[in-house]
Order: structure tokens, then C-alpha cells, then sequence
């Protein structure tokens, strides 16, 4: 058995690349021989340098990878994430600290590179915090049970002027991408989406060699003809023993730019013939769905967890990126066990901007580093996590200040997986 100092960490080559995404699916528990075809749509997501793969001898065991992303800030402004995906530590080499080396390479390049926060989807919750990412999204599915919702089911044309139609794929291809931009330039916590995204959506391109069926597209177009929203949903085919029909719509994702465009997708959602149940896909925890149903507790919601985790990379950069209500100073000192971002910062914010910058005055609250990216997207309250003793205030009361100025009246969403 080879010992931990044996074992080679690098960015993977061209040729390494297929023997990768053998480690990869192995490490994902998917089947380890991955066909020509789903080699070569991945390989549209290789950047070179980017794609890390530890080595035992020849064989890879580990394998992490990472992108340029853009992250949007409260108020709207984009920042530079570094993205991490595709991690794994092959079954016969955890607990070895792979992870732990290949996270201090990506963390230390992405610093250098002048990237304002790292960003992933966590597998499991207990991996990352140790490296300094805090949750700082929240997702939401909820399961509409449709005759108890109390929306009216005999047409689904909503009932604004505009219009709903079934579309296919490369309409959305067409339109989706810049629906897209202007959702999540306004969203807090979105992700920018490549391009691979909407063709992998859409059956162009099969990342993960599951046969491909084609969903049902829903376009939302407002009375003057604005592109305003897009769905794309699957439906099952169930019925009862009397012979009622029981189907589900499950919806895959689902873009409104407008609450008229949220409230009719929803509407033609609930009133599709046979359609008893719908399931959301993973919404924003303040999604107008429930309230929008006449009898809201129709909407259960069925799951709710962590999602966007943050690593602050740039503490100056990523506060005074995003944009503050309240006005306001405040010392925060910040524990980073990965030496990246630690000491102590100023922050001043108000309406009309931030700044950040180190300072030797003395703290107002003490807090690790993933605790301060679970604030800064505005999802998380200082005060609550002072209760936990996660939160140190060092003068009274310093936490509810730092909650009127980092709280935020929406919250953040990030509606991709990646
Ligand atoms: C962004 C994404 O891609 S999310 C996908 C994450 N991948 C998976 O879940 C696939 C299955 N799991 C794995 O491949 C591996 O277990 C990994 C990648 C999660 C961890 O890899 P390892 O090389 O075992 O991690 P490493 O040895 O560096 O562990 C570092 C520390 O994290 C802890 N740790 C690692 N994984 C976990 C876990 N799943 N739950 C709790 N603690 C964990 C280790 O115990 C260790 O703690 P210590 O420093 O106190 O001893």
C-alpha cells in the first residue's frame, strides 16, 4: 500500500484527461468506464492547469477541478469566483489528506489570480467548512399538491395579456442564455452559466451518459412580447386504481424574470389536465410560489438545505462589492486556519458604498472566516450565531450591528448546480 508522501498532486494533462474521469465516476459511485463521447463533452470543461488529479504511480485516485465564474454580490455587482467541482478521493486513498492538498493548491492559485471568493455545491455538509467555506445560499423544494392549491385549472393563459407557450430546445438555447444574464445579474448568490450548460439542458451534448429525453419547454411572454420566463419540466405517467390520473410534474428549473412571469408559469404548471402534483425544483427559500397560491400550505416543502458554500478569498473586495441598506461601522476580526484572509478589518458601508480595509483597531465581534461568507450574501444573522458561540462579540451588542448592516430584505438564491 503506498504511503500519503508517494502520492503526487498535479494539474492532469490532455492525455491524462480520459483515466481522470475514469477516477472521477469512481469517486461519484458512477459506472468507472466512461464511454468516448462523455470524454470528449468534458473535456469542453477542461482548463488546463485547472484540473487536478492526485497519483499513485500512474493510477489517479483523487480528482478536483475548478473554473472562472462570476458570483453576484448583494446589490448586483459581479465578483470573480473560483469554482470547484468534480471532487473526489477514490475509496482506497481517503482519510489521507488528498483533499486537504489539493483544496491549499486551487485556494492559494485562485488568491493569486485575484479572485474574490472560491464557490461550490457540497456533496455533504461536514467537508468544507474546515477550509473556510460557510453556506451561504439556502435551497427550497416544495410539492404542490394541485386541487387543494385553489388556483383556477380551467385555462392556463395567464391572465395579464401575456402568453404561454410550449417551445423546444433551441428556443431555449436562443433565448434562455440572456433570460438568464438578467435573472442572475439581479440575484444574489447566482452563478454565471456557460454555454456547455444550456446545450448539456437541452440534449446537444451528454455529459453523463444517461440516455437523453427531451423535457417540456414553457416560454412566458408578456402582453408587449418581452421574453420574460422559461421552464423546463418533466412530467410521469401515474394513475389511480379508478382510473384517476395522479401524474407529477417535476420542474428542472424555472427562470421568471418578473413576478408576472413567475406567477404565470406557475399558474400553467397547476392547471396542466391530470397533473396532480407538482414538484418545484430547488427554488429560493423566499420564492413567491406559496404565496401565490390561494391556499398556500398546498405548497409542502419537501426538501430544504445548504447550497452555494462561499470561501472569501478577498475580504476588502467581497464587502465592498456588495451594497449595504443600513449605515454603519464595524471591527470585525476574522480566524482564517488557512492563512488566507485573517486579522482584523474596518468596515464602514451605507447607502452610498463600502469600504474594507485591515486596521489595528481593536474587534467589535470575532468569527471564522466561513461564518463571515455565510453573512456576507446577508442569509445568515450575526445574532444567531453568536448564540451559537460562533459569533464572539467583544462589545455589546456589536452583532445586531452587524446584522442591520449585512442583512438583506431578499434572500440570496443560487439556482445552479455545477
Ligand atoms: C464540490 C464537490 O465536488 S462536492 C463532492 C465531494 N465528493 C464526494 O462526496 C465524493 C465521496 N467522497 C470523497 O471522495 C472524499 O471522501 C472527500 C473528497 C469528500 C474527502 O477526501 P479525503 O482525501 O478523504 O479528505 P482529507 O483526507 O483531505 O480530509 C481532510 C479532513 O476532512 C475530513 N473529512 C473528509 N471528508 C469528510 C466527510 N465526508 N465527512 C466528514 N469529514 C470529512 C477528514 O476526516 C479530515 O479531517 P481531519 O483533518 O480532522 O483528520
Amino acid at each position: 500500500m503506498s504511503r500519503r508522501t508517494e502520492i503526487d498532486v498535479r494539474p492532469v494533462t490532455d492525455d491524462e484527461f480520459p483515466d481522470w474521469n475514469r477516477a472521477l465516476n469512481t469517486g461519484f459511485l458512477q459506472p468507472p468506464a466512461v464511454a468516448e463521447e462523455q470524454v470528449e463533452a468534458r473535456r469542453r470543461q477542461f482548463v488546463p492547469g485547472r484540473s487536478l488529479g492526485a497519483y499513485d504511480g500512474d493510477r489517479c485516485v483523487a480528482t478536483f477541478r475548478s473554473f472562472d465564474q462570476e458570483l453576484t454580490a448583494v446589490g448586483g455587482r459581479p465578483v470573480q469566483a473560483d469554482a470547484i467541482s468534480n471532487v473526489t478521493v477514490t475509496a482506497t486513498h481517503r482519510r489521507r489528506g488528498l483533499l486537504t492538498r489539493m483544496m491549499a493548491q486551487d485556494l492559494a492559485a485562485a488568491k493569486e489570480r485575484g479572485d474574490v471568493v472560491a464557490t461550490l455545491i457540497a456533496a455533504e455538509y461536514p467537508i468544507y467548512g474546515r477550509y473556510g467555506f460557510g453556506p451561504a445560499t439556502t435551497m427550497t423544494e416544495w410539492t404542490v399538491d394541485v386541487p387543494r392549491a385553489g388556483l383556477d385549472r380551467r385555462w392556463a393563459a395567464p391572465e395579464d395579456g401575456g402568453r404561454i407557450d410550449l417551445v423546444d430546445g433551441e428556443d431555449v438555447r436562443k433565448l434562455g442564455p440572456e433570460l438568464h444574464e438578467r435573472l442572475r445579474r439581479a440575484q444574489p448568490g447566482a452563478v454565471s452559466r456557460t454555454e456547455l450548460w444550456w446545450q448539456s439542458r437541452t440534449g446537444v451534448v451528454n455529459m453523463n451518459g444517461t440516455p437523453w429525453t427531451e423535457p417540456y419547454y414553457v416560454l412566458y411572454r408578456s402582453a408587449d412580447g418581452g421574453v420574460e420566463g422559461l421552464a423546463s419540466y418533466r412530467t410521469d405517467d401515474h394513475w389511480g386504481d379508478a382510473k384517476q390520473p395522479l401524474n407529477t410534474a417535476t420542474v428542472e428549473w424555472l427562470i421568471g424574470v418578473t413576478p408576472a412571469a413567475e406567477r404565470a408559469l406557475w399558474h400553467y404548471l397547476c392547471s396542466i389536465d391530470w397533473v396532480q402534483t407538482v414538484k418545484s425544483g430547488w427554488r429560493s427559500p423566499d420564492d413567491l410560489l406559496p404565496l401565490l397560491l390561494p391556499d398556500p400550505r398546498a405548497a409542502r416543502i419537501t426538501t430544504q438545505a445548504d447550497w452555494l458554500w462561499v470561501r472569501i478569498l478577498d475580504v476588502a473586495a467581497a464587502l465592498e462589492a456588495r451594497t449595504y441598506d443600513g449605515q454603519g461601522a464595524v471591527v470585525l476580526e476574522l480566524v482564517d486556519r488557512g492563512g488566507l484572509t485573517g486579522g482584523r478589518w474596518r468596515l464602514e458601508a451605507g447607502p452610498d458604498g463600502a469600504s474594507c480595509a485591515p486596521t489595528t483597531e481593536s474587534a467589535h465581534v470575532v468569527l471564522d472566516v466561513g461564518d463571515l461568507a455565510a453573512l456576507w450574501l446577508g442569509d445568515e444573522s450575526a445574532v444567531r450565531l453568536a448564540a451559537l458561540g460562533r459569533v464572539r462579540e467583544e462589545r455589546a451588542g456589536a452583532a445586531r450591528v452587524v446584522d442591520a448592516l449585512l442583512r438583506t430584505s431578499g434572500r440570496p438564491w443560487c439556482p445552479d448546480m455545477f
